[in-house]
């Protein structure tokens, strides 16, 4: 026998042809399946992502992914196929028919669960407001509600204003110095600040030199990214195989921190009697309602942690580059906010509130710059399918409103690319009379929308207001192009350097 032929009888060679010829049959009958026979057939998108989701997830790998979605719609219209089961829209009727409540769906499709499948730590089965099914979402989401309403966070205000006030400070001292700063650290600092003690009840004291918490703070952006990367790599049933054995060398040191941090930082709230109103007080209280279980908690702290803590210092951060690129913008900006308050501590949560052309600033900041920048999935049901836009979806697509691709594109936006805050006033300009302002929706829509967004807001406009008022901003050379970034579901912001002189009220 000649060493081919033993090689031909061996059993192992004869496995690995019987298993390659069942992948390639799978695949050319996928593949034909795909292209004649889905259902999703009749939506219009690149061939290739009919056949496979490769190239979605090359562009997100890249993180390329809100530039490629926009393309595509540019191409194909507003709703596009852009993978073999899943659709990306970029109407605004897509909000309510996706995210509820409609007629058939007063709780809208569920969220996709495998987007969050890298959030948790794999050994807490318990589920956590993000995946939870309808009627456990509704039991959580009631007793977030107290902790995240008017009156709860009212309490709250001295703290949030005490954490700006430290921010200012940190702006004097840099410029009287004449130090260059970077305001993306600054922002996380800040955001990060207030976020632990509003939620944990912990002061970090972030803006004091050499904290010894600024890792904690560092790791959130890099923790986020690794969850929406492995996320993406585990939609391919092979990939998400090899994970569940051998996920945990792929995950940064900061994933693994941020996750260990997280359970110790609520060993640490626990252990304290009482709380000053903070938000695992709402959360474990029984006066408050049934408390959450330990593994809900331990969910609760971490997607609230890292939800707020990234989302809204990127909005800070994408505005505070944008006034300063935009000079005539920031001019208008800083005319309204000096002269609605005479002194710092006028600044107060209903009082930034009324400040119209920063309100203006602030949405058109979302539109171009929005913190989610890819959306949050949902799936819908399997049992019958939806309506969405007019036509039918059959069951188990996955579909999302695109956030970029939706404010970015041409027929939504006159001049889309465009930062121009006016859009947005009632006085604007009739070529801006069209524009689908609808569409955006930084803090998403339905029941399932953002719990935190009152709190955000106030962040935003409070520390915006404060560093208009008590200073005078110049962008460093070479950061012209700041908001070109990649991004991983979130922003992978670089630092942004900034000039800073004090204001001379003499
Ligand atoms: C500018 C800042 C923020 C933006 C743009 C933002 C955006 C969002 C978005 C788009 C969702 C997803 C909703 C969906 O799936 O339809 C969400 C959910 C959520 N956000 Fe925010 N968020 C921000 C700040 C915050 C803050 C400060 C907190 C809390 C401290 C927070 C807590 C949450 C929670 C708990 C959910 C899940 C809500 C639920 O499932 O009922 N967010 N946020």
């Amino acid at each position: 026998m000649t060493g081919l032929e033993v090689l031909a009888t061996s059993p192992l060679l004869i496995r690995i042809v019987r298993l390659t010829r069942v992948v390639l049959q799978y695949l050319i009958g996928t593949t034909i399946h795909n292209i004649f026979f889905n259902p999703l057939n009749k939506y219009p998108g690149p061939t290739i992502a009919s056949v496979s989701r490769i190239p979605l997830t090359y562009a997100f790998l890249c993180g390329r992914a809100p530039h490629w979605l926009a393309r595509q719609h540019e191409k194909y219209g507003s709703i596009v196929r852009i993978a073999p089961d899943e659709l990306s829209y970029i109407a605004e009727e897509a909000w309510k028919d996706i995210n509820g409540p409609t007629t058939a769906f007063r709780y809208g499709q569920k969220r996709s669960e495998d987007f969050f499948a890298y959030f948790f730590n794999k050994q807490s089965t318990e589920e956590s407001i993000v995946t939870a099914s309808d009627d456990d979402h509704r039991r959580l989401r009631k007793i977030f509600a107290r902790a995240f309403s008017k009156q709860a966070l009212t309490v709250q205000e001295p703290l949030i204003t005490q954490k700006v006030d430290a921010l200012i400070e940190k702006l004097g001292r840099a410029s009287q110095a004449g130090n260059t700063v970077n305001m993306v650290d600054l922002h996380c600092l800040t955001v990060f600040d207030i976020m632990a003690d509003l939620i944990l009840g912990e002061t970090l004291n972030l803006l004091v030199d050499d904290s010894p918490h600024a890792g904690w703070v560092r790791s959130v952006p890099a923790y986020l990214a690794t969850s929406f990367f492995l996320a993406a790599l585990a939609k391919f049933s092979i990939i998400r195989l090899f994970l569940s054995y051998f996920a945990l060398p792929l995950l940064t040191p900061q994933y693994k921190y941020f996750q260990k941090i997280m359970g110790h930082k609520v060993d640490v709230r626990l252990s304290v009697k009482g709380g000053r109103g903070d938000i695992v007080h709402f959360l474990t209280d029984l006066k408050e309602g049934t408390p959450l279980s330990r593994p809900e908690l331990e969910n609760a702290v971490l997607i609230l942690m890292a939800a707020g803590s990234d989302t809204t210092p990127s909005i800070i951060c994408g505005l505070n580059y944008l006034l300063l690129a935009h000079p005539v913008v920031l001019a208008k900006a800083v005319e309204e906010i000096r002269s609605a308050f005479k002194a710092d501590k006028d600044m107060t949560w209903d009082a930034v509130f009324k400040l119209e052309y920063l309100g203006a600033c602030i949405d058109e900041a979302f539109r171009v710059y929005p913190p989610t920048t890819t959306g949050f999935p949902r799936q819908v049901t399997s049992m019958s399918g939806a309506w969405i836009c007019g036509k039918f979806v059959p069951g188990g697509t996955t579909v999302c409103v695109s956030p970029f691709a939706a404010y970015h594109f041409p027929s939504n936006f006159h001049n889309p690319d465009h930062f121009i805050p006016e859009r947005w006033l009632p006085q604007a300009e009739a070529k801006y009379a069209n524009d689908k302002k609808a569409v955006v929706q930084p803090f998403s829509t339905g029941p399932r929308d953002c719990v935190g967004r009152m709190v955000a807001n106030f962040m935003i406009r409070v520390i915006i207001c404060k560093m208009l008022w008590n200073f005078d901003f110049v962008l460093e050379p070479g950061q012209e192009n700041w908001a070109k970034q990649r991004a991983y579901g979130n922003w992978q912001r670089t630092p942004l350097m900034v000039k800073v002189y004090s204001v001379n009220r003499d």
